[in-house]
């Protein structure tokens, strides 16, 4: 990668020279407070307002089921609001997070690394469309762990200091949206997964993994799991941060067990996953972050909104023109099937970027490293 290695930041969020010398923050109220107002209370509000009416729902009117149009629509929100978007500042989130202007260097080494780990993706999806499948799975499961272990950070957790815990944390974080819609909906988690695999001609041959007992002794260990890596926090203290991250972890498990998977898995990538990233994008931007300090949230997310425009609309126009190029039908699980195979393929280079801010930053897991 062109430009500075991870090695040489010194501090755990470089800030730009300027803001480093006058603001007095230290890195990590720089980035708690747009974790807060973006990645905390509209995630906390969207979810938990969700759940409640899905109970409220199963309570009222148990036989009522969300439409067939309306399941996908939270996906196909995520196109425009969020979602795709939170990826597409990847081109100037590495140099910034060590605190550089993004310079052609840095784009190019951004470019090539999607390049070569796209293709190398999606040319794998084409030979072996059920391992991608799965691969894409476990893909999700660690990166959107990561994602919520940086959140917890960046709200003030210090009951993830030990290794088993930081881990613990991760998986739990990551299998909640991956792991627990399986436990209650068996047959709706197959049908997305199989149509991602029809798209190339394959089926999926796994019905030990729907299957009752399978979903009974991996929804304990997940179970069990949750209560240890909650327990091992509490022991570091209590904390606020703790109550916090166990308030979150409960609401999340009740959450992916009430709301249909394709619902549920669309709001949290928007509203959820993809705000903390947004959150972590407007507080290494220096104009971003000035426009957050100075005029709130909105002009925050609207100054970090204007970075994600270009590679959102040509994502998107890369989307519909392979749509059209393969003359995919006009399905809405096919279509919905055809993005998330697109995301796919974007979300190796984009955990890839995300991986090294995190080295950069000290962040995540690399902060296991650095304590050694
Ligand atoms: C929709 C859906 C699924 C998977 C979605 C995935 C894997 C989404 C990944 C999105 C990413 C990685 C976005 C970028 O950060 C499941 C859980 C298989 C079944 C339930 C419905
Ligand atoms: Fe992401």
């Amino acid at each position: 990668m062109a430009g500075p290695t991870p090695t040489e930041a010194p501090e755990r969020t470089r800030v730009g020279p300027a803001e480093r010398s006058t603001d007095g923050h230290t890195p990590d109220s720089v980035a708690r407070a747009p974790m807060l107002a973006i990645g905390g209370w509209p995630a906390w509000l969207a979810i938990g307002g969700v759940t409640l009416l899905a109970v409220l729902g199963a309570l009222v009117a148990p036989s009522l089921s969300v439409p067939r149009w309306a399941r996908y629509a939270p996906l196909a929100v995520s196109l425009v609001v969020f979602g795709l978007p939170h990826g597409a500042v990847d081109h100037l989130a590495p140099a910034r997070v060590v605190g550089d202007r993004p310079t052609g260097r840095w784009l190019a080494a951004v470019g090539l690394l999607y390049l070569v780990l796209g293709v190398a993706y999606a040319a794998l999806w084409y030979v072996a469309p059920a391992v991608s499948a799965a691969f894409f799975i476990a893909l999700t499961w660690f990166h959107w762990g990561q994602g919520d272990v940086y959140a917890l950070d960046a709200l003030g957790a210090t009951h993830l200091a030990e290794r088993v815990t930081r881990l613990g944390t991760l998986v739990v974080r990551g299998g909640l949206p991956m792991l627990v819609p399986l436990l209650r909906f068996p047959d709706r988690y197959r049908d997305v997964v199989d149509a991602w695999v029809a798209l190339f001609g394959g089926g999926l041959d796994a019905s030990w993994f729907f299957a009752p007992e399978t979903r009974a002794v991996v929804g304990g260990a997940f179970a069990i799991v949750t209560l240890a890596t909650l327990t091992l926090g509490r022991r570091h203290g209590g904390s606020p941060a703790w109550r916090r991250d166990a308030a979150e972890t409960l609401l999340l498990w009740a959450y992916f067990l009430l709301v249909p998977p394709i619902v549920a898995v669309g709001i949290y990538f928007c509203v959820w996953h993809s705000l903390r990233h947004i959150a972590r994008l407007v507080a290494i931007d220096p104009a971003a972050r000035t426009a957050f300090a100075e005029r709130g949230a909105v002009a925050g997310l609207r100054r970090t909104g204007r970075d994600a425009l270009p590679l959102t609309a040509l994502s998107i126009a890369l989307l519909v023109g392979v749509a059209v190029g393969v003359g995919v039908q006009t399905d809405v699980r096919t279509l919905a099937a055809l993005y998330l195979v697109f995301i796919a393929v974007l979300t190796l280079p984009h955990v890839a970027i995300v991986t090294w801010m995190d080295r950069a930053e000290r962040a995540g897991l690399a902060r296991l490293a650095a304590e050694q």
